[in-house]
């Protein structure tokens, strides 16, 4: 089943002397309940491609169908709708709220999806930080407390998983744990990840990576075996 279908997708920033094409007519599709990575080095338009998928920006030419909808077509309000419902964000940085508990912090957003502390409290536990849930994020290591970003961003069962360099702050170890743990809910609860990266060893967990440079999509490719994180090393 089809998640995403890019039609000629362009974004520019800026104009006349500064203007930067960050995405080049991208023409893509990119298939339902896969671990995907977004493959390429610093400055090929990873993230503007991310936030489009999104619905955190608009495009400034071109369409992105969500199954069959067009998201760009979006008002503001169907804008925030759709993230809300559809898609849970992982970044690099957690952006907890340093005064609100671990469980609370995952109901602050569960809340707003209109879910329970139950739900809260099962999120945190496939993280496996049922023993952290009252700690604040003071109190918690970098990966603790990004294993609660993503107990935030998987409490309300999104269909999508948009992760932006999530490992990108943390020790090895503590990456691969991380790693793990996406690739536990995507098999569990049949997310599709979007994972983006600039390691070309991360890229050997997913079953598709989707390289990209300058704004262009150099290839897509599916692995026939990918690796488990602990079977990887950068
Ligand atoms: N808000 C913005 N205004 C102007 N230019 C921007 C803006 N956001 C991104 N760009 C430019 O668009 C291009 C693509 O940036 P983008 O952040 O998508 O790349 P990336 O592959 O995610 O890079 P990184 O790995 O460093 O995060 C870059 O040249 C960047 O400088």
């Amino acid at each position: 089943m089809k998640l995403y279908t890019l039609k000629a997708l362009s974004k520019n920033y800026g104009e006349g002397d500064s203007l930067v094409r960050a995405l080049k007519d991208i023409h893509l599709e990119i298939p339902a309940g896969k671990f995907i990575v977004v493959l390429g080095a610093s400055g090929s338009g990873k993230s503007t491609l991310l936030n489009m998928l999104g619905c955190m920006d608009r495009p400034t030419s071109g369409q992105i169908l969500f199954e069959d909808t067009d998201i760009t077509a979006y008002n503001k309000r169907e804008m925030t709708q759709f993230r809300k419902n559809t898609i849970g964000f992982v970044f690099q940085s957690y952006n907890l709220l340093p005064d609100l508990s671990a469980v609370e912090n995952v109901e602050f957003s569960t809340e707003m999806a209109g879910l329970t502390r139950a739900d809260a409290e099962r999120a945190l536990a496939m993280v496996g930080l049922t023993d952290r849930i009252s700690h604040f994020p003071g109190q918690l290591s970098g990966g603790e407390q990004q294993r609660v970003s993503i107990a935030r961003a998987i409490a309300k069962r999104p269909k999508v998983l948009l992760c932006d360099e999530p490992t990108g702050a943390l020790d090895f170890e503590t990456g691969i744990m991380v790693l793990e743990v996406l690739k536990q809910i995507h098999k569990e609860q049949g997310t599709s990840i979007l994972f983006i990266t600039h390691s070309q060893e991360i890229a050997k967990i997913a079953d598709i990576v989707i390289r990209m440079r300058s704004g262009e999509i150099l290839s897509v490719t599916n692995n026939e075996c990918p690796l488990e994180p602990g079977e990887v090393e950068w």
